[in-house]
């Protein structure tokens, strides 16, 4: 077992979400959420089907903004930051798409390396070292030239982690990280998130509904509801199992998506 984020100081906050209200035009998808991130966690957006997880993960990754409320890194609001400052706070981002997550036409090598050219002034020597030193990190050594439809599924989704550590995040932000994957493949890429995590320190966030991942690599998160468009809980998945006070987030914990 992890400390308790609640009460360990060394877990400073590194996102906080305050007063978050999301909406697609006029549809409201999710309100008054409020919660807090802190360093090292791994942090999983939880709920049933529709409910809003990817949605939330969305604004977070600063793609769409919020109608209301903040979401500040290291205290800074990222919708009220400049463009400057938010393209350095994307920068010490790294984030995995559910599907898509490699560009096909690109060997892993190159794809790995494209956010190294964009965002750093290393040498292609240093590129080409460090994009194998993320290669083997996923277990990935020697297939710099592979091309992502000449690999496994699960090889793309470790080649696609890969690339989001291109350029040391301080977060990971991963979207149904294992979907599509048989559920040997999708534990051990859990371990390996879990792993990186701790070796690097990387804060994570994850949308997932798996209940294996759930509670395999989660020591923090948020519970979403489709029908009251709120969080219901926000902690420890394993605490919330036994000791929720809304039952629909026990139930779902114990027993699988009840309110998909
Ligand atoms: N771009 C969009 N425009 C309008 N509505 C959208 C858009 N994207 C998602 N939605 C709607 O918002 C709601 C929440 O979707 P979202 O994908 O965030 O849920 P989710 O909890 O991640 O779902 P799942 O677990 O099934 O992937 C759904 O009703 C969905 O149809």
């Amino acid at each position: 077992m992890g400390s308790d984020p609640e009460t360990d100081p060394d877990h400073s906050p590194v996102i906080e979400v305050r007063n978050l209200r999301l909406q697609y035009g006029h549809k409201l998808i999710q309100k008054d959420l409020n919660f807090l991130v802190r360093k090292g966690d791994v942090f999983v957006i939880m709920g049933g089907s529709g409910c809003g997880k990817s949605t939330l993960l969305k604004h977070m990754i600063g793609l769409y903004s919020p109608v209301q409320g903040q979401i500040l890194y290291h205290g800074e609001d990222y919708f009220s930051a400049s463009d400057a400052d938010q393209l350095s706070m994307r920068t010490r981002w790294g984030v995995t798409y559910q599907s898509g997550a490699l560009f096909s036409a690109m060997t892993l090598a190159e794809n790995i390396a494209l956010p190294m050219q964009q965002y750093t002034g290393w040498s292609k020597a240093e590129i080409s070292d460090r994009v194998a030193y993320k290669l083997a990190l996923v277990g990935l050594a020697g297939y710099e030239d592979y091309y992502p439809s000449e690999i496994s599924g699960g090889m793309n989704k470790r080649a696609g982690l890969a690339r989001a550590l291109a350029l040391d995040p301080g977060i990971l932000f991963f979207d149904e990280p294992s979907a599509g994957l048989d559920p040997l493949s999708a534990g051990r890429l859990d371990e390996l998130i879990l792993e990186l995590s701790q070796s690097s320190g990387a804060t994570v966030v994850i949308v997932t509904h798996e209940l294996a991942s759930i509670f395999a690599i989660g020591n923090n998160g948020v519970f979403l509801d489709a029908q009251s468009r709120t969080q219901l809980d926000t902690g420890a998945p394993s605490y919330m199992l036994r000791h929720s006070k809304q039952p629909v987030v026990r139930e779902f914990l114990s027993r699988g998506e009840v309110s998909s």
